[in-house]
């Protein structure tokens, strides 16, 4: 085969990571669609503090370590993957290519990473199900109608998810200006395909000063869902459940209390509470108090294979990562998302040979030092 000829004028830039990626997909998006997806709740501080928390860390080196062979394979939950780096659950992938979830878990399965399906994917999951090779998590909303979520559970035990991933930090949706800005609706196209006709009604028909979604959130999620009802869900199931959006040593000593697996610390990428503390400065909180029990996970501002060793060094088990397989996907399909995922591997690897951290194991707290911390001047 030849290679099609290019003069250095028409070869494409290269997209080598996600913020190229972001770029690339802002150029091809609806403007609504990438608001939609890059934005944040109220002045977006904390959207712009998850990322920023780590460049806070600086890296301590150790030299003349046999770094021949570097390893981020690990176990999550029991199920073995090939990095400690999955894909967060985030509603309507169609949103911004055809092939949406299915893209993205094939991307995935080829990585050997997690997923983590939304309940509000466009696709069903058992379609998502149907075309994973690697784990597959579900994430749930509570909804007030509880036979749906009831059923959602039963669904996702049969599919074959692994887990049961319950998002705590949205009672309600946050406002997010850009969507209400821009009158935000979903495309008559793309519906949420886990759900019934009930639940898709209104979420089409917007207008300027509205989000469509958050009106869609207000009428059907459970905003009276406390501890106390997570026995209900408990006695539905015995897939081991995940909670995702914890934030405090408090919550996090009372769910492992309560038998749950693992935590997810996250501010849902700075689109729920705005101020809140940034996900990798709640992190070691977390570990501190239910790590010993739970599976921790982190995410929110992950773009770089560095960034990934500083939530592990702080006693993260793993990263997910949302909006950059977004970006991939938007770009290029499946092949994108999978461009996404295995430049942040070659990241990690990179960042555990110059580390001179060839195991996830050497991956300790003393890899790290706060930014500035020590200097004399
Ligand atoms: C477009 C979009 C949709 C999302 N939808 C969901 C969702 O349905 N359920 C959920 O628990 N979190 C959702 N999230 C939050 C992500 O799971 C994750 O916490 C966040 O995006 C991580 O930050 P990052 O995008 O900086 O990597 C969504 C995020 C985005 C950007
Ligand atoms: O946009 C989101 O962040 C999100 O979590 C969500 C919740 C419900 C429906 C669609 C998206």
């Amino acid at each position: 085969m030849t290679a099609p000829t290019a003069t250095p004028e028409t070869r494409p830039e290269p997209l080598l990571n996600p913020r190229d990626y972001e770029s690339a997909a802002r150029a091809r998006l609806d403007r609504s669609v990438f608001d939609y997806i890059a934005g944040g709740s109220g002045d977006e501080l904390t959207l712009h503090e998850d990322r920023a928390a780590y460049d806070r860390y600086r890296l301590r080196p150790r030299a003349l370590v046999d770094v021949s062979h570097c390893e981020p394979a690990t176990t999550l939950l029991g199920a073995p993957v090939a990095l400690p780096v999955g894909i967060a659950p985030m509603a309507y992938h169609q949103l911004v290519h055809p092939d949406g979830e299915l893209a993205t878990v094939r991307a995935a399965g080829a990585a050997g990473a997690l997923t983590v399906t939304s309940t509000f994917a466009s696709t069903s999951l058992e379609d998502v199900a149907a075309a994973a090779t690697g784990p597959l998590w579900l994430q749930l909303y509570v909804l007030r109608r509880r036979e749906v979520t009831a059923s959602l559970v039963r669904r996702a035990e049969a599919a074959g998810y692994r887990a049961l991933v319950i998002t705590v930090d949205t009672p309600r949706m946050a406002r997010r200006e850009r969507d209400l800005r821009n009158g935000f609706r979903l495309p008559a196209h793309i519906r949420p395909a886990n759900l019934d006709r009930d639940h898709e009604a209104g979420l089409h028909e917007g207008r300027a000063g509205d989000s469509t979604l958050a009106g869609h959130a207000a009428r059907h999620h459970d905003a009276a869902f406390t501890w106390n009802d997570l026995a209900w869900i408990r006695s539905l199931t015995d897939l081991p459940l995940v909670l995702k959006g914890v934030l405090t040593a408090e919550d996090a000593h009372r769910a492992a209390g309560l038998g749950v697996a693992g935590l997810i610390v996250s501010t849902h990428g700075g689109r729920q509470l705005d101020g809140v503390v940034p996900a990798l400065e709640a992190l070691p909180e977390v570990v501190a108090a239910a790590g010993d029990r739970c599976e921790v996970l982190v995410d929110g501002g992950v773009r770089r294979g560095t960034d990934v060793l500083k939530a592990l060094a702080l006693g993260a088990r793993a990263v997910l990562v949302g909006r950059p397989v977004l970006w991939g996907l938007a770009v290029d399909g499946e092949p994108g998302a999978a461009q996404v995922l295995s430049t942040l591997r070659a990241e990690l690897e990179e960042a555990m040979a110059l580390t001179g951290r060839p195991r996830l194991s050497d991956v300790t707290h003393d890899l790290l030092r706060p930014a500035g911390a020590g200097r004399t001047t």
